[in-house]
């Protein structure tokens, strides 16, 4: 493939993804301007009738703010809280009432705002934007949440008096950095491009690596492992990726333990001294390696917000160290000294004690600020290995620092303009994702041709005989959508020379990965020793030996018409899920096979369900969840990176035109077929099903070769009830 101009391609990466952002906050902003605060508390969307209850400095010498229900809503003659302190009566009756039943979650970034009264309620969004102070939510509690605010001077406007409110708000932070970062790339002059850049664009060639370093006769064979279970395409990958000068790619398919060899990758890069920045495009995937990497007992710090790091990688928060090692006793003097001074802000008499406290405070935090950043950069400039979402990399912290080598775990989920926000700071990259699995999500169709129906499920169906495995929507339009991962763009920049794949799988029995192996992953995938054979009667605990539970691969064919779908549409009128196909008669195939398992003594939560339509999704979460409580159902996008004990999938497309719409997403199909363990058991209509693509009519054409066929009628599911 050509190279890149690399302006070309960061002006169209800022088009793209000033469409995406349009397209994510054009939801939330049409909400929070035509809907009043109690329609969109409703909706979940916020919560009202809030106070103030406390003020505290949490982590990072942020202002953390509790606010509770106001008990004087709904509890007459009650002692109006917020004041000083509510009376325990007070808070007995508002902690009964509790926050209700809302969306907002740890690491959301949300709005505190003056409550509108009835009259204003029109002017809700104007009053909002004014007195508003954001912050990310850091606990919440079923009478109390907590926000750790941005701007800890704002806090001040909102001890008025009067009732507060809070509402979610589109995460503008992550599009800041991308931008931020294309709009650099876009202005850089030739001569300031790194030798590194060069390659990743193709302006020069990548430096090959030497053919012989698996061989035994090479210096990399030497190698001490620090793990000693690695496998051999496990062992090669990291040879490879060590004796690479500029790009590595990690091809894992599902469960081939991409995590598992990074891990030994960066304990490998730091015996040779070199420096690492470890992301992920999520918080989860990051803190899964913290939480593995940790034992090791490494200098790593780990960046981000931490409201949204998991408990057990909080220890090398920068945020806590910055509180706890030594280099933090001068930091901690303020910090003790800050809050002091904040608890007494409720003890004020007059506007003016306050002003003065917070004017002290002021102070405070400037003084707290600066020793911070002393000790900010003594921590990481003392760690070899530095971990952060891929946004993350963008802040302040890393100003100034380089690094021998940025390791991308979840590649192929991330964004590329939010790749480049950590290799501007980088010789080498490591990437390690599967590129055959869902890209990330992308909201807005941008460049996407809409189809004939205007639906987005038919218009990414448009890839459906996409034969590269990409879809075609990529290739059609020239500079690729967002969906384009730098995975696939260096995948076909340099062709599978910069790439190994890891080939043992850990997961599925041979049965289930024998297909997905076949036409995805050129026949190379091996089933571990240990999974290659379990079936769900081998479970640890009881489950008796059934038609189902003897066998790995089932499948439903519900061909002849009897099981048809249905487009929500169908109803008259538009439905929430637009116009998503459902089957209902195929969710009930779906719940006789649950009862089946669960009846032989397979425990529910080790039962998922998935389906790539939503509207089936939210037929089966009626029918089952109550019934089966631990059963998870999920979109065949919301599963990907889980897997399970047993899998239904649902496949719903049955209709007499074969249409399959965006079920015709080889990636997705492969999501779906790769989630379980032990027990795969697919419900569709081989006829409507086969039709929709080469792919499809191969995998139908397996399924009744090597699968337990079965043709459910009607009469089974009254049968089975
Ligand atoms: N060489 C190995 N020997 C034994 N078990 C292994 C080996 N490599 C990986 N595993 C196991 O395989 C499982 C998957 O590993 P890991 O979580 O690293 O995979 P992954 O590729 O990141 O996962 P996914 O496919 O979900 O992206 C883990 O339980 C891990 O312990």
């Amino acid at each position: 493939m050509a190279p890149v101009a690399i302006p070309t391609f960061a002006s169209h990466q800022l088009n793209l993804l000033s469409a995406e952002l349009a397209a994510e906050t054009s939801a939330t902003a049409l909400l929070t301007s035509t809907h009043s605060p109690s329609a969109l508390s409703r909706a979940g969307l916020a919560i009202t009738n809030l106070v103030i209850d406390s003020q505290r400095t949490g982590l990072g010498g942020k202002t953390v703010v509790q606010l509770g229900r106001d008990s004087a809503v709904g509890v007459s003659g009650k002692d109006k809280g917020g004041k000083s302190s509510k009376s325990d009566a007070a808070r007995d009756a508002s902690d009964a009432a509790g926050l209700g039943e809302h969306g907002i979650r740890v690491g959301d970034v949300v709005g505190i705002g003056q409550q509108p009264k009835g009259a204003e309620k029109k002017k809700a969004k104007s009053e909002l934007e004014k007195s508003r102070v954001e912050g990310v939510v850091v606990k919440v509690r079923q009478d109390a949440i907590e926000v750790a605010v941005e701007k800890e001077d704002d806090a001040e406007g909102l001890l008025g008096g009067s009732k507060l409110w809070i509402v979610k708000l589109a995460n503008e932070i992550t599009y800041k950095r991308m931008n931020q970062t294309m709009t650099y790339l876009e202005k850089m002059e030739e001569a300031e491009y790194t030798p590194f850049i060069r390659v990743l664009f193709g302006l020069d060639s990548v430096t090959p690596v030497p053919p012989d370093i698996d061989l035994p006769s090479s210096d990399y064979a030497k190698i001490v492992w620090d793990n000693p279970h690695l496998n051999d395409s496990q062992k090669s990958a990291i040879r490879f990726a060590l004796a690479s000068r500029e790009i590595a790619l990690i091809h894992g398919p599902p469960g081939t333990g991409k995590t598992y060899t990074i891990i030994e990758l960066i304990l490998q890069l730091l015996a040779r001294k070199q420096r690492v920045l470890v992301c992920g495009p999520s918080n989860i995937s990051v803190d899964n390696i913290v939480e593995r990497l940790a034992p090791h007992g490494l200098p790593l710090v780990r960046l981000g917000h931490p409201a949204r790091l998991l408990p057990s990688v909080l220890a090398h928060s920068l945020d806590v160290l910055t509180r706890t090692s030594e280099a933090a006793a001068i930091v901690r003097d303020v910090a003790k000294e800050m809050d002091a001074k904040q608890a007494s802000i409720k003890k004020t008499k007059s506007g003016r004690e306050r002003r003065e406290i917070y004017s002290v405070l002021r102070e405070l935090r400037k003084e707290y600020r600066e020793r911070e950043r002393g000790c900010v950069d003594q921590l990481i400039h003392q760690s070899k290995v530095v971990l952060a979402t891929l946004h993350g990399a963008g802040g302040f912290h890393l100003k100034g620092q380089q690094f021998d080598v940025v390791i991308i775990d979840e590649a192929s989920q991330a964004l590329e303009a939010q790749c480049w926000v950590p290799l501007l700071r980088a010789k080498k990259v490591v990437l390690a994702g599967d590129h055959l699995q869902l890209p990330p999500t992308v909201k807005s169709l941008n460049v996407k041709e809409k189809s004939k129906t205007g639906n987005a499920e038919q218009a990414k169906a448009d890839g459906k005989n996409g034969e590269d495995g990409l879809g075609q929507t990529q290739s059609k339009t020239k500079g690729g959508t967002l969906e384009t991962t730098m995975f696939d763009r260096l995948l076909r920049l340099y062709g599978p020379s910069v790439k190994r794949m890891l080939t043992v799988q850990y997961r599925m029995h041979e049965q289930i990965m024998t297909f997905p192996s076949e036409e995805l992953y050129e026949g190379k995938l091996v089933a571990a020793e240990d999974v290659k054979s379990r079936l769900l009667k081998d479970l640890p605990y009881e489950v008796m030996e059934t038609d189902e539970t003897k066998e790995a691969l089932v499948f439903l064919d519900t061909q002849g018409g009897d099981f048809p779908e249905k487009t929500e549409a169908d109803d008259g009128g538009k439905s929430l899920l637009g116009d998503s196909k459902s089957n209902e008669m195929e969710a009930l195939l779906v719940g006789m096979q649950v009862k089946r398992l669960v009846e032989a003594g397979v425990k529910a939560t080790d039962i998922a369900v998935i389906t790539p339509y939503n509207g089936q999704l939210s037929i089966l979460s009626r029918s089952l969840k109550e019934a089966y409580p631990g059963i998870e159902l999920g979109s065949v996008d919301g599963f990907q990176g889980r897997e399970k004990e047993a899998v239904i999938v649902s496949l719903v497309r049955s209709n007499p035109e074969h249409e399959v719409g965006f079920l015709g997403e080889k990636r997705r199909l492969n999501v779906a077929m790769t989630r379980p363990k032990r027990h795969l058991c697919v419900i569709g209509d081989s006829e409507t099903v086969s039709r929709g693509s080469n792919f499809l009519a191969r995998w139908m054409a397996f399924l009744e070769e090597h699968a337990d066929l079965r043709y459910p009628n009607l009469a089974d599911l009254h049968v089975d009830g």
